[in-house]
């Protein structure tokens, strides 16, 4: 089966900076794959060279087959969203639809119909200014699928909802994926992500350190994973890396650790003079701290 989307020996720089770096790996047609890092990994950065935001500085980003760019019509290719803040304050909710979906090259109903499917349709008419936060969200999402594209592209779209808003948020990804269409979306942690992704990426420092279907990965990540509290998580992710574990993701003073045992990174934090203030081995299967 040919990959959605296709990262062939993919590298950018930025400068001194490698933002990404030889990175291979391919997602499947009609699936839900999350791509997985820590603060800095260089996940957006794997959206914006499929987007054709960014060139690539060797490799390409493939697009079913192609860079997006030589597709004639990209937007029902692919849509997606990287910035929430991108609709205008001073437009109303449904012509900043309908320009999406006029760019598209769709017509005009598709404005209703993608601000029904995400529960918009009742305020069509405000101008966006006065959205709050999480119809906002919504909103840049209708108009990522204003153009009834095959593939959506989300960066950290659970990041910061609450839990009724990250429900939402997951059923409709399911439907999209229903329909067929294929998702690809960044977290910075892998709790919140076991019940929705079919497959996994994961990005670590710009380089891809495991793909492959979430189930095997959930189970292997759960044994080996440790979630950590701390209040000087830089150092900390830091002498991890020294130590030869893996910073799977971070939020704020919380961190995914693998490759360690707790005792080990006790020892590690110790050794840095790092307090931890709470830890939690992930155990296999139930995902529940143990008692
Ligand atoms: N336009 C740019 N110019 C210079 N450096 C950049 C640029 N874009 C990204 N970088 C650098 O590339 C690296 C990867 O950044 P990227 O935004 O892709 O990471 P990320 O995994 O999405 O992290 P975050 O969750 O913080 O957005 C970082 O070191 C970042 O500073």
């Amino acid at each position: 089966m040919m990959p959605m989307l296709d990262a062939k020996t993919l590298t950018k720089r930025f400068g001194p900076v490698v933002a990404l770096s030889d990175a291979r790996f391919a997602v499947r047609p009609g699936a839900i794959t999350g791509l997985l890092g820590a603060d800095g990994a260089g996940k957006s950065t794997t959206l914006r060279l499929f987007l054709g935001l960014v060139r690539p500085t060797s490799g390409s980003a493939l697009i079913d087959g192609r860079p997006i760019h030589e597709w004639p019509a990209p937007a029902r290719k692919v849509g997606a969203v990287m910035d929430v803040r991108s609709a205008h304050p001073s437009r109303r909710v449904i012509d900043s639809v309908r320009w999406a979906a006029r760019l598209a090259g769709m017509p005009r109903s598709r404005a209703e119909t993608v601000l029904d499917l995400v529960g918009l349709g009742a305020v069509a008419g405000q101008r966006v200014r006065r959205l709050p936060a999480a119809p906002r969200r919504r909103l840049a999402l209708a108009t990522a699928l204003a153009g009834d594209p095959e593939t959506v592209l989300l960066d950290e779209p659970l990041d910061g909802l609450d839990p009724q808003e990250i429900a939402w948020l997951k059923e409709l990804l399911r439907r999209l994926r229903g329909q067929g269409r294929t998702v690809l979306l960044t977290s910075r942690l892998l709790a919140g992500l076991e019940d929705l992704v079919d497959d996994l990426v994961v990005i670590s420092r710009g380089r891809i350190v495991g793909s492959g279907s979430a189930t095997a990965f959930v189970d292997r990540f759960r044994l080996e994973t440790i979630s950590v509290l701390s209040d000087r998580p830089r150092p900390l992710c830091a002498a991890v890396i020294e130590a030869g574990g893996e910073v799977l993701g971070t939020q704020g003073r919380r961190m995914e650790i693998s490759g360690l045992t707790s005792v080990q990174l006790g020892e590690i934090a110790r050794g840095a003079g790092i307090a931890l203030m709470g830890l939690v081995e992930v155990r296999p299967g139930t995902g529940d701290p143990p008692s």
